[in-house]
């Protein structure tokens, strides 16, 4: 990940707030949080979106972001990529650029990347089907 002019690294509730504060300590970055419904205090907007079981809907600070900040969005894990695309939405609709998502796990099969409009996706491990029922790095 480029670190030079990322203003801002956005994790996601709740396992993005594991690694997304680190990042930003590492990169000199604010830590903005994208949150679960009614968990800010602040004045906030909403994204709602699809996941694999049902729908949720992460909200952010209204002044969270400047405009033309670049950003990177963290996560635990993609799997059909409609909470990093949210995540996307809510950080560009109030003027960030969002320049990459970066998650821990890839799910393979269920393209994630194809929701994120050709956003740069990183993904540290891409877990494999085996034979029977077993995952492997
Ligand atoms: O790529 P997607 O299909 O959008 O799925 C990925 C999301 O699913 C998991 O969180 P979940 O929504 O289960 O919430 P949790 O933090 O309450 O476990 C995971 O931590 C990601 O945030
Ligand atoms: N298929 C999946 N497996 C584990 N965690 C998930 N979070 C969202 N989708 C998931």
């Amino acid at each position: 990940m480029h670190s030079y002019a990322i203003k801002l690294s956005a994790g996601i509730e709740a396992r993005g707030f594991l690694f997304g504060p680190s990042i930003a300590l590492a990169i000199g970055a604010k830590f903005v949080p994208l949150c679960k419904p009614r968990k800010l205090p602040g004045k906030v907007i909403s994204e709602d979106y699809e996941l694999e079981y049902g729908t949720d809907c992460l909200e952010m600070h209204i002044d969270a972001v400047k405009p033309g900040e670049l950003a990177v969005v963290i996560d635990d894990l993609v799997a059909t990529g409609g909470t990093l695309s949210a995540a996307i939405k809510l950080l560009e609709c109030r003027g960030a650029e969002v320049v990459e998502c970066a998650c821990v796990i890839g799910l393979p099969d269920v393209k994630g990347q194809s929701r994120l409009n050709g956003k740069p996706l990183y993904m540290l491990v891409e877990p494999r089907e085996m034979e029977h029922g077993c995952s492997d790095v």
